[in-house]
């Protein structure tokens, strides 16, 4: 996995324009559909029962995002990652709040019993928790992974039989053998609700078009981290910083991300 491959992911996803189906919370679901533009794919929110399995038919990657999950949009979540499994579409699981509740992990552990999931996209905390080797989780944020971030990702990956994207200043992409480490970004990222969402819906745009999710998480989240670096650069705080993100990406080239990768095999 390199600066090159990521280049090239996004000069497919720009030109394949994936359609990305999300389940997703009610905080940061139009932020989702708009990353998903600004990266070049194609964003659907259909979240009912009745329809969800449907339209993950349709679409090129599924995005699963518990933000503020019920137990119907879970039984939806479920319909849709099955069908997904189904039709080799990838499903990409963000854990949002994970350890913070009972229902939030135990919805995520379910999930990932009853769906193949592709990538499972969580900050440290989140990962930790769901490692099984512990990790901080307050509301949404994280309070960090207890031990190495490189081995907890590496745990949860082998744990879950997903690829596992731990994001954080670093972000960890390991499929529990390969571990590339991501180190695109700016703290303002961390200044604005939804970055984690949103670098969901980037990684659903990038595994819809890689050959493998790995390297399609990587690469969206060096075009995420890169974009954010930029928006950052004329950002006077977080509100003026998330225009900046959007308007980033959009105008982000395989050139760009070619000269302003930063990752590493760890
Ligand atoms: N301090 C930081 N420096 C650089 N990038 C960051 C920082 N904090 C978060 N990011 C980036 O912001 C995005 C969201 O990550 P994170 O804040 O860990 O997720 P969440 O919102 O789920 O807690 C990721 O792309 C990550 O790389
Ligand atoms: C604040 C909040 N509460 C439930 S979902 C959500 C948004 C979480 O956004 P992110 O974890 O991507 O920053
Ligand atoms: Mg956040």
């Amino acid at each position: 996995m390199d600066a090159q491959t990521s280049a090239a992911l996004l000069g497919l996803v720009r030109e394949k324009r994936p359609l990305v189906h999300h389940i997703t919370n009610t905080v940061t679901i139009n932020d989702c559909a708009n990353i998903t533009i600004c990266a070049g794919g194609a964003p659907v929110m259909a979240g009912a029962a009745e329809e969800s399995a449907e339209m993950a038919a349709a679409a090129g990657a599924l995005v699963l995002n518990i933000g503020t999950l019920d137990p119907a949009q879970v039984e939806s979540m479920l319909r849709a990652g099955r069908r997904a499994n189904e039709c080799g579409v990838p499903v990409i699981l963000d854990p949002v709040g994970a350890g913070a509740t009972a229902l939030r992990t135990e919805s995520v552990l379910r999930i990932l019993e009853e769906v193949e999931v592709a990538v499972l996209k969580g900050n440290a905390g989140e990962i930790g928790v769901l490692a099984g080797t512990g990790g901080t989780v307050r509301g949404v944020d994280s309070g960090g992974c207890d031990g190495d971030a490189v081995e907890t990702a590496r745990t949860c990956a082998r744990a879950t039989g997903t690829v596992v994207a731990m994001t954080g200043i670093v972000d960890v992409v390991t499929d529990g053998e390969r571990c590339v480490l991501v180190q695109n970004g700016d703290p303002l990222m961390d200044r604005l609700s939804g970055t984690g969402c949103m670098a969901s819906s980037v990684v659903g745009c990038f595994v819809a078009v890689a050959d493998d999710p790995l390297s399609g998480a990587a690469a969206a989240l060096c075009a995420f981290g890169l974009a954010g670096e930029r928006g950052a650069a004329a950002a006077r705080g977080p509100y003026s910083f998330r225009t900046g993100l959007f308007d980033e990406l959009y105008a982000l080239t395989p050139e760009d991300l070619a000269g302003g990768a930063r990752l590493e095999a760890a």
